[in-house]
């Protein structure tokens, strides 16, 4: 009887780690206190960041997770959406590797999911489909945004947050309004992720050179949509001289990327694959300037006063506060500035709006 009472004991304890919890293993026996190391880890035992993924379960939730399991930086990472992160969290907490994962499944369990929390990463919302702008997804990601970025002003208010969800030109100022009248706003800490344009854009530039992506680095600034995602050519490193044909080439299929795979994958969706791995990198670089190492530059779309238009994406420098320096955006050529020109003028409403939302 002794033996068979040990055995429940120790099914109920590891049953208390599970998340969601497995009814196959609690059985009726009462869960006594946590004594494994997951639980001791997860409680800040060992060192590393906490991580929510707001989204988790959608089409780019699913491999940022995966990328984030991997990620030794991270010791905690939580994984948050309206639907089915048990299945998710199940799956992706059987990696060997370092981060204790925790799921947690609609707007009660948004305080679990956040509480304590360094960075999160939003890419929760619809995704467009043929046809579509990035706008036509306002009037249902509007409102996630809002709701989300209420959550994150009261449960981690000093998080660093980098928002996916589109259209990004004007839900990183919907977030920042939220967080302005929640009076928790801190610009530095805010991020839009405009980090798949650059990736797209050392991608098609290496095409053309002929070179590795990896050695090659395009500053991408403005916001993320049409125009307004704008790659400053001149300024490619390593130094490269482009003819007018290239230029427009590289421009246009820089600025459709995204509806390049929106018709590719023909209603199932849009970029989901190289976004989670465009989102892994930039986070790395986020956690990397938090833990305090130097020289992390990235481009971003933040709150910015680098032009007139008070939202921005351009190279930043990353540090333990978040946004440490906002870079200037360097000489541009005439096509730049022109192109510029139209970029502020789209942005600009596009932000008007996002803040009307919030303030209305
Ligand atoms: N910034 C970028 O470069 C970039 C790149 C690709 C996609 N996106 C955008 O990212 C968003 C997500 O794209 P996807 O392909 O993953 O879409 P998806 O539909 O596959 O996944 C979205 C997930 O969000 C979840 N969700 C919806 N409402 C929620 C809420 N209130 N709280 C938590 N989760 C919620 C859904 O349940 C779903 O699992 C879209 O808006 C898309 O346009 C941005
Ligand atoms: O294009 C989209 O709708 C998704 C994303 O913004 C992208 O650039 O791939």
């Amino acid at each position: 009887m002794q033996q068979i009472s040990d055995v429940n004991g120790r099914i109920a304890r590891i049953a208390s780690h599970l998340n969601p919890p497995n009814p196959k293993l609690e059985g009726d026996a009462p869960a006594p206190g946590c004594l494994t190391r997951a639980h001791c880890r997860s409680k800040g035992g060992a060192p590393g960041f906490k991580v929510a993924i707001l989204g988790a379960a959608g089409g780019i939730g699913q491999p940022l997770s995966m990328l984030m399991k991997i990620n030794p930086l991270i010791s905690v990472l939580h994984l948050y959406d309206v639907v089915n992160t048990p299945g998710v969290t199940a799956d992706i907490s059987h990696m060997d590797t370092g981060a204790v994962v925790r799921g947690f499944l609609g707007a009660s369990q948004l305080e679990g999911a956040l509480t304590g929390m360094d960075l999160v990463i939003i890419p929760a919302g619809v995704a467009r489909k043929p046809g579509m702008t990035r706008d036509d997804l306002f009037n249902i990601n509007a409102g996630i945004v809002k709701s989300l970025s209420e959550g994150v002003a009261r449960f981690c208010p000093k998080a660093l947050v980098n928002i996916i969800s589109n259209p990004v030109n004007s839900t990183v100022p919907i977030a920042a309004e939220v967080f302005k009248k929640a009076g928790t706003y801190d610009p530095k800490r805010l991020l839009g992720v405009t980090k798949l344009d650059v990736v797209r854009a050392n991608t098609f530039v290496a095409e053309v050179l002929g070179v590795d992506p990896r050695d090659v680095d395009v500053p991408v600034v403005g916001g993320h949509a049409g125009i307004t995602i704008l790659p400053l050519l001149s300024q490619v490193k390593p130094p490269s001289a482009f003819t007018p044909k290239e230029v427009e080439y590289l421009t246009d299929r820089i600025q459709n990327g995204g509806t390049e795979v929106v018709e590719a994958k023909a209603g199932a969706g849009s970029a989901t694959l190289s976004m989670a791995f465009a989102a892994a990198k930039f986070a790395e670089s986020c956690l990397r300037a938090l833990r305090g190492d130097a020289s992390i530059i990235e481009c971003a779309y933040i709150d910015s006063q680098v032009t007139e238009i008070p939202y921005f994406a351009s190279k930043v420098r990353l540090g333990r506060g978040g946004v440490e320096e906002v870079l200037p955006l360097g000489p541009l050529n005439d096509y730049e500035r022109e192109s510029l020109e139209k970029a502020k003028k789209e942005l600009a409403s596009s932000i008007e709006k996002g803040v009307a939302f919030v303030k209305k």
